[in-house]
């Protein structure tokens, strides 16, 4: 049976959860599941903005079915070509075969790219800025290339200051009853999942998400319904701040956490070392991650929350351990910069790690190297200890 909730009168949320799915974009743990997020607009003309994943789709044309209630659907808005939430277009225009499909021209090339139907005396192609009213409700569409795909636009509605924002403001984790993130413990239960979501998912393109802020930042906004994760009708700019931090590579908290690979623990010794030594100085709430457990999705999150970051890593066949080097490789195509970053290497007949790591971080943007590089032969020495002792002071002055 159709399961909906009214979003604000004539306006409905239409999508679903998906609580099975193991990975996100089949790469990233979803121990929360998933929310697939749609919206349904009834005024004297019918709007549907974005559609599903496969995964729900029985239910989400049920539950479009079920608001349409018996009504035409005029028009279907597509702010986002990722197959996650456009599978059920094509059921959605051979249901509904009056709908005018709402895009730009990379959308429309997207969709002849994935699907196979011809409905291009369909297409509704909108500019920058252009609008639809519906009677009522006027929908205007704002351009986002890249937050996350080229195609992606917000869709505002004028006249209750809503504003469709495609993956934007999304989060990790089903919805649970609960559709406004006002009636959930946002902090414990979301927060942690909604930096997972953006650092992994949107984080490479922190410039776009800036323009797009500064491009709305004169515009009234009462609601943002994500595609993912709970809507914001209340306390709007504690989500908007934390974009701004996120998008701008600012961390969130000085403090420390510390990533390690290690095979027979002498590199995690010495990382529980430093980390003891932090402690003793007085740095609360750190994280320490093997990156052989820990997907790097979750160390990521919390790499882009914290201002330093201490890496430490074995030498592996005159290499870096490669759970350490796909780590880093991946903070630096995901454009991670301007944390303070203090290095541990390990190995046994060439020591290898400290150089790559320092090789990786320079081809990274503002990232300084906090404190002497500590170099360990095989595991930690009573005779080391001052070494330790300088690193952990270094670290604390870079964060006063
Ligand atoms: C397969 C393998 C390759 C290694 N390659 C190197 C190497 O190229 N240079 C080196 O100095 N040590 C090398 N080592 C030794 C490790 O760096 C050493 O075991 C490590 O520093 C111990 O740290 P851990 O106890 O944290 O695993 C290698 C070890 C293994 C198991």
């Amino acid at each position: 049976m159709y399961c909906v909730q009214e979003v604000s009168p004539q306006i409905f949320w239409v999508g679903g959860s998906d609580r099975r799915l193991e990975r996100f974009e089949n790469m990233f743990p979803l121990p929360n599941g998933i929310s697939y997020n749609s919206y349904l607009i009834l005024d004297k003309k019918t709007a549907l903005l974005d559609t599903a994943d496969s995964s729900i789709s029985s239910l989400y044309l049920e539950n479009v079915e079920h608001v349409l209630n018996g009504r035409t659907l005029d028009y279907l808005v597509i702010n986002h070509m990722e197959p996650d939430h456009c599978a059920n277009i094509q059921d959605i225009v051979f249901r509904y075969p009056k709908v005018k499909i709402v895009g730009n021209s990379k959308t429309f090339q997207f969709i002849e790219q994935l699907f196979n139907f011809d409905k291009k005396n369909d297409y509704y192609e909108v500019k920058e800025q252009d609008e639809i009213c519906l009677g009522e409700h006027t929908l205007k569409f704002y351009f986002a290339p890249m937050v996350h795909w080229p195609e992606v636009m917000f869709t505002y509605e004028t006249k209750k200051k809503i504003l469709f924002s495609a993956d934007a403001f999304g989060t990790f984790g089903a919805l649970n009853g609960n559709i406004f993130s006002d009636e959930i413990d946002f902090k414990p239960v979301y927060l942690s999942e909604a930096r997972r979501y953006y650092t992994n998912i949107v984080g490479k393109y922190g410039p776009q998400v800036q323009n797009i802020l500064k491009k709305l930042s004169d515009t009234d906004i009462n609601m943002i319904c994500s595609l993912h994760g709970p809507i914001w009708r209340k306390n709007l700019n504690y989500i908007l701040d934390k974009y701004n931090k996120w998008s701008n590579y600012e961390p969130e908290k000085q403090g420390v956490i510390l990533v390690y690979a290690s095979m027979y623990g002498h590199t995690e010794n010495a990382v529980s070392i430093i980390a003891n030594k932090l402690s003793e100085r007085g740095v609360k709430d750190m994280r320490i991650y093997d990156v052989s457990k820990t997907h790097p999705s979750y160390i990521i999150a919390d790499a882009w929350k914290y201002s330093n970051i201490v890496f430490g890593s074995p030498t592996y066949n005159m290499g870096l351990y490669y759970g350490m080097e796909f780590l880093i490789r991946e903070m630096a195509r995901l454009n991670f910069q301007k944390r303070k970053v203090s290095l541990i290497g390990n190995g046994t007949w060439a020591n290898r790690a400290v150089k790559i790591m320092e090789e990786l971080l320079e081809g990274m943007k503002n990232m300084e190297i906090v404190g002497t590089p500590l170099e360990i032969k095989s595991s930690m020495k009573k005779e080391q200890e001052g070494e330790f002792d300088k690193l952990a002071e270094s670290i604390c002055n870079s964060m006063k």
